[in-house]
């Protein structure tokens, strides 16, 4: 609490927020005190999903407007602008976490105070909240165009695929051998019934550990009926890398030893295994080898993103497991293009895979990897960190897009590669310089995916 009269008067006077106020209600608005905040650095005002309903004014000091683990920054607010206004308006969620990004004085109202306000300073308020929503409307919309002429430029209407299939007569030259860029992407997106549907068992512990009471036993009653899932569970419980070796016998044991964060993220791996372990023709990719590198990678970004933060590590898990899931959907287009995607490799053998996908497709299996995340409403931080995680140079300093790329290339490095086509990684410098890793770090995260990606695949790949 601030000493109104005193020290935000002042501030009150100041801020254009106020400017169709009268003196006298100024004054009333500071008559008391307990309607002011002060906020360190780093303190959460509002947090994504919470149900309280306050309206916060600044009066110093700026905040960030962030989602999820906090890696998508919407927006930075300052003295005079106002936040927490949609649950206060409408009665819901919070849509997103508000940090302060240095000391914040703050003019926090609930319902009940205000209304006790005058119906005067009501009416200034509505007003005041209406012209920031028009304001942010207006931003919003901007930032729409300015997205729309990146995508543009990012996917160019093709004007001729590279190649042709052979003997294709040259008078064809002008009508594309295929469809690239722009319109394959509204070709699969347009095809819903064609994305693979998130795994039912995924599912439901995604829906599950969003309720932070969810305890290990109502995890574990999700695959108490799936024979198969709990011998795994048990085998992995068992393994060299959790080191509970032989005695661990029920599932029940299991799950209070893992706890419910390890228990989720086993789940999910496993129930992954189907969708991410199938045989890819196009890509020449035999059943088990992508999931067993997606679990290598999830396991290492993990690793990674607990160096950094550990609130950062459920993200980075997960966005390491579905970082290629876009190869799933894209294959068979590959394999349709088999012969342009052969004569690439046979004229560039050091280019990586997605170059390839990018020159013949017009984009790369993250982009659809990115578009499957967001139709399985995963948070947007995840599908942009896949998104990105080829060139993460370009994904304007996001901090999961390095976390999934060096990941990715610790992986192949290990020996944990998905193989198939391409399998050349070329290693994105400035992801080193993001995420500072100590000098054993590439060593023992190598060592811990072995050990990892072994607890796991016993029980899928049969190995
Ligand atoms: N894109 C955005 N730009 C500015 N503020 C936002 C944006 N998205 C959400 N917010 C603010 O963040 C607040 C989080 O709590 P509320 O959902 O109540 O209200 C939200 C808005 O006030």
């Amino acid at each position: 609490m601030v000493s109104a009269h005193l020290e935000i008067l002042p501030i009150i006077n100041r801020l254009g927020f106020f400017n169709s106020f009268t003196a006298e209600e100024k004054g009333q608005m500071v008559s008391d005190d307990t309607h002011f905040r002060v906020y360190r650095p780093g303190e959460m005002l509002i947090r994504q999903g919470s149900s309280d309903q306050s309206l916060f004014i600044i009066l110093a000091g700026t905040v960030s407007i962030t989602e999820g683990t906090g890696e998508t920054i919407f927006a930075v607010l300052r003295a005079g602008d106002i936040f927490g206004e949609m649950a206060f308006l409408t009665d819901t969620r919070r849509t997103a976490n508000v940090v302060a990004r240095d000391a914040v004085i703050a003019l926090k109202l609930d319902r009940v105070r205000f209304e006790q306000l005058s119906a005067r300073i009501r009416e200034k308020f509505k007003d005041k909240i209406i012209e920031k929503l028009v304001a942010r409307l207006d931003t919003a919309n901007k930032e729409l165009v300015r997205i729309n002429a990146a995508v543009s430029d990012r996917f160019p209407e093709p004007s001729k695929p590279i190649g042709s299939p052979p003997g294709r007569p040259a008078a064809d030259a002008t009508e594309p051998a295929f469809i690239s860029g722009r319109e394959l992407i509204r070709k699969i997106v347009s095809d819903t019934a064609s994305l693979p549907a998130m795994p039912e068992v995924m599912l439901k512990v995604q829906q599950m550990i969003k309720h932070p009471g969810t305890s290990p036993a109502q995890l574990s009653k999700i695959i108490e009926t799936d024979p198969a899932m709990v011998t795994g569970i048990l085998k992995v419980a068992n393994s060299a890398y959790y080191g509970f070796r032989g005695k661990v016998s029920t599932i029940q044991h299991a799950s209070s030893l893992f706890g419910t964060r390890r228990l989720a993220e086993l789940i999910t791996a496993m129930s992954a295994g189907g969708v991410l372990g199938m045989a890819m023709g196009g890509y020449g990719l035999k059943a088990g080898d992508m999931w067993r590198h997606s679990i290598a990678v999830a396991c290492t970004a993990g690793e990674i993103a607990s160096s950094v933060s550990a609130e950062a590590y459920d993200s980075a898990y997960m966005a390491g497991l579905l970082h290629d899931v876009g190869k799933i959907i894209l294959d068979p287009f590959v394999q349709e293009r088999s012969v342009l995607f052969d004569h690439y490799f046979a004229a560039h053998p050091d280019k990586p895979l997605q170059d390839a996908e990018r020159d013949i497709l017009g984009f790369d299996h993250a982009v659809i990897a990115g578009i499957l995340c967001d139709n399985w409403n995963l948070p947007r931080s995840i599908s942009f960190g896949i998104r990105h995680h080829h060139q993460p140079s370009s994904a304007g300093g996001h901090q999961l897009s390095h976390i999934v790329h060096l990941a990715d290339y610790i992986s192949v490095q290990a020996g944990l590669g998905a193989g198939g086509k391409a399998a050349c990684h070329v290693l994105d410098e400035t992801s080193s310089a993001a995420v500072s890793l100590g000098s054993n770090f590439l060593q023992t995260a190598a060592d811990k995916a072995h050990h990892y990606v072994e607890s796991l695949t016993g029980r899928l790949l049969g190995s």
